[in-house]
């Protein structure tokens, strides 16, 4: 069985001028221990996939469809449930650590509160684990006497990793958790994720814009395009022959891990992404599309085979299935 599961994930937005359908109608599984990449550009909807996972978004925000952990419906919980399922059973990991500790609060504090409040250790039995989880991230023990300000963007994500292994989860969440990181912080950070993911048996669902970082870390991607996925599949496939013309000029605009040339917009795409509250009729991507025909600007094609656990949203591929197949 799948340890998560996302059956038609919709999150909307309400705001004064009306509402901003943030992710349109996303199904998505993970097996456990396997680690699922989601990618797209600013504004594609992956923070609001990420928050509506463990229920962070705000209150007048309508979240529709299924959210499945280990077969227990998220979006039909109980708060207390709700409490106790984050941290321990699925945490998160943000982008930029600076805005998710507390800068007058020691590390070793902030690492041992999900275990107190959680009840699944003493005072004494904390300190222990919050040396043996900072050891883990490749930090030494007498950091815990430290101030967040004491350490480098670096120090602080690999705090924010402890706190989100701290209560031993099955499912970790990393929003861009290296992209305010230089390229050699971020290889390094990138690898601890990746040892501790393999050593603990933990599911991974990491977020970026970066397809190249993904690909590194993930067995499997999602690359998302104005709140819809359009395509998902082997972290190989997608990346080295992606389907969708979006996710090849993702590939293209970052072809090697943490490459600075390359971290530019995607080649040969102009223009911006579109606004949600005012999406272009057909496909979304039809009017940056290189290789856009007549059809695509009324038909919202939706995800067709493109391999065995491969498929894009994209007429290009629905028609070369077609004829493959006929
Ligand atoms: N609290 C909010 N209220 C209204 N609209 C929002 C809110 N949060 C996000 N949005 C809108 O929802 C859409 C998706 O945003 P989201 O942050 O999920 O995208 P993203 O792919 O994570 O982008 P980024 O990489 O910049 O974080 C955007 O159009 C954004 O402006």
């Amino acid at each position: 069985m799948s340890l998560l599961e996302l059956d038609d994930l919709s999150v909307t937005y309400r705001i004064a001028s009306g509402e901003v359908p943030a992710v349109r109608g996303v199904s998505l599984s993970l097996d456990p221990g396997a680690a699922l990449g989601v990618a797209g550009e600013s504004g594609s909807g992956k923070s609001s996939l990420a928050m509506a996972l463990l229920r962070l978004l705000p209150k007048s925000t309508r979240v529709g469809g299924r959210i499945l952990l280990d077969g227990e419906d998220i979006l039909a919980m109980k708060w207390g449930r709700m409490r106790a399922v984050r941290w321990a059973e699925a945490s998160i990991v943000f982008q930029g650590a600076q805005h998710g500790l507390n800068p007058v609060r020691r590390i070793g504090e902030q690492i041992a509160e999900p275990l107190l409040v959680h009840g699944l250790a003493k005072p004494d039995g904390a300190r222990k684990r919050v040396a043996e989880l900072l050891e883990q991230v490749g930090l030494p023990a007498w950091r815990a006497r430290s101030y967040p300000h004491e350490l480098s963007g670096g120090q602080r994500q690999r705090v924010m990793i402890a706190m989100a292994l701290a209560c031993s989860p099955r499912l970790i969440i990393a929003d861009e958790p290296t992209t305010a990181l230089d390229v050699m912080v971020q290889a390094q950070v990138l690898t601890l994720i990746k040892e501790l993911i393999a050593e603990h048996g933990i599911s991974l669902i990491m977020i970026s814009h970066d397809l190249s970082v993904l690909a590194d870390v993930c067995d499997q991607l999602a690359v998302m395009y104005a709140g819809r996925v359009v395509e998902h599949g082997p972290s190989r496939e997608v990346f080295h022959d992606a389907r969708h013309p979006y996710s090849r000029a993702l590939a293209a605009a970052f072809p090697t891990v943490g490459d600075p040339v390359s971290r530019l917009a995607p080649k040969g795409l102009g223009g911006d992404p579109p606004d949600p509250m005012q999406l272009p009729a057909g496909c979304s991507f039809h009017p940056r599309c290189p290789v856009a025909v007549e059809e695509c600007a009324g038909l919202d094609v939706e995800l067709w085979p493109a391999g065995p656990r491969h498929a894009a949203a994209c007429v290009h591929v629905r028609t070369k299935e077609e004829v493959e197949t006929s």
